[in-house]
């Protein structure tokens, strides 16, 4: 369950008091999600989702908030956050940061179609396209600077294979120069369960809270670990072509970025098996995530270099 945070109804009320959304008719939690506090929330005009951020703090709402704004205003399929009468698209409630956006008709899936993969593709480079002229920018919190100085404190908890692999993995990939790589805005985490598939269309990518900047060529390659790894944990090519044959149907990659790919795949394995060790090995304080399993970005790792 996710609905760390209640909101009553009378709250809600007086909530939407700051938004011309009409009158309140209904509220309900949102059980999936991991990290917010999520419900559909009902009006006269329509069918919104509230979103309480338990991590983020409302310093940091705009960039994310402003960024879905531009993106959906040229055509990417996300949620539209919602303005208050005042124009502000970041809000509080229950004494959270909190926002609302458009409700997106769609679902995420666990077993995606090549066709699917064809579009999230195609939808990905229109998000990097569109991107390229968003005016602010966010430093990657996850990139190289982070994995170097998290490693530190994993190695001694590690198995001797095991962070010889991450420590030399890590010495490979910051050796390598990706700044000279097409980069601008990223979405950094599109895994399946952020994407909102109707039929074989993209009806929204969601969660953007880890987007940053970064080159496109990397952004593809997390996308490609999730959306193409099948369930015994190997990129199926099937998906994977079509995946890339969709972006490149809207933004053709360059031969740089095409050799860059393989390096790219094993820099998003390293990005998530830190991450995921990290949940696993010293769970915040509070503990609101439960920890996915960080071997299987170990072992896609060692697979995709033995190719
Ligand atoms: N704009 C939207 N329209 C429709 N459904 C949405 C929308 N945003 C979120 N959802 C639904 O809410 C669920 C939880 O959202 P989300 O995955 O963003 O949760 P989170 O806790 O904020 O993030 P995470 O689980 O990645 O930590 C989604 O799986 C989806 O079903
Ligand atoms: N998508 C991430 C979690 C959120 O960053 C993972 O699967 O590890």
């Amino acid at each position: 369950m996710s609905v760390y945070t209640s909101v009553s109804e009378a709250q809600m009320r007086s909530f939407l008091s700051h938004y011309d959304l009409g009158e309140f008719t209904n509220l309900k939690g949102i059980a999936q999600g991991v990290t917010n506090t999520n419900y559909f929330v009902t009006t006269t005009k329509g069918r919104f989702v509230l979103t309480l951020f338990e991590v983020l703090s409302q310093d940091e709402l705009p960039f994310y908030l402003q960024l879905m704004q531009h993106l959906s205003q040229n055509n990417v399929a996300c949620p539209k956050p919602i303005a208050q009468i005042n124009g502000q698209l970041d809000a509080n409630l229950a004494g959270k940061p909190a926002c609302l956006v458009s409700c997106l008709h769609g679902a995420d899936v666990a077993h995606p179609t090549a066709e699917q993969c064809h579009s999230v593709g195609k939808m990905l480079a229109k998000m990097h396209v569109a991107g390229s002229h968003f005016e602010q920018h966010m430093d990657n919190p996850r990139g190289k600077a982070w994995w170097t100085k998290e490693c530190e404190r994993l190695l001694p908890l590690m198995s001797y294979v095991d962070a010889t692999l991450l420590k030399d993995t890590i010495a490979k990939l910051n050796a390598h120069d990706d700044s000279v790589l097409p980069s601008g805005i990223i979405h950094a985490d599109l895994f399946k369960d952020n994407v909102l598939l109707h039929g074989d269309d993209v009806a929204g990518f969601i969660d953007f809270y880890y987007a940053c900047h970064g080159n496109f060529m990397y952004d593809l390659a997390i996308a490609l670990n999730d959306w193409a790894r099948t369930d015994a944990n190997h990129i199926d090519a099937e998906f994977q072509d079509a995946l890339l044959a969709g972006y490149m149907s809207v933004r053709p990659l360059s031969k740089a970025e095409q050799q860059y790919l393989p390096l790219a795949q094993e820099a998003a394995c390293i990005r998530f098996w830190v991450s995921r060790l990290l949940d696993y090995h010293f769970p915040p304080a509070g503990e609101l995530t439960f920890t996915k399993n960080p071997d299987v970005f170990r072992d896609l790792l060692l697979k995709l270099q033995q190719q």
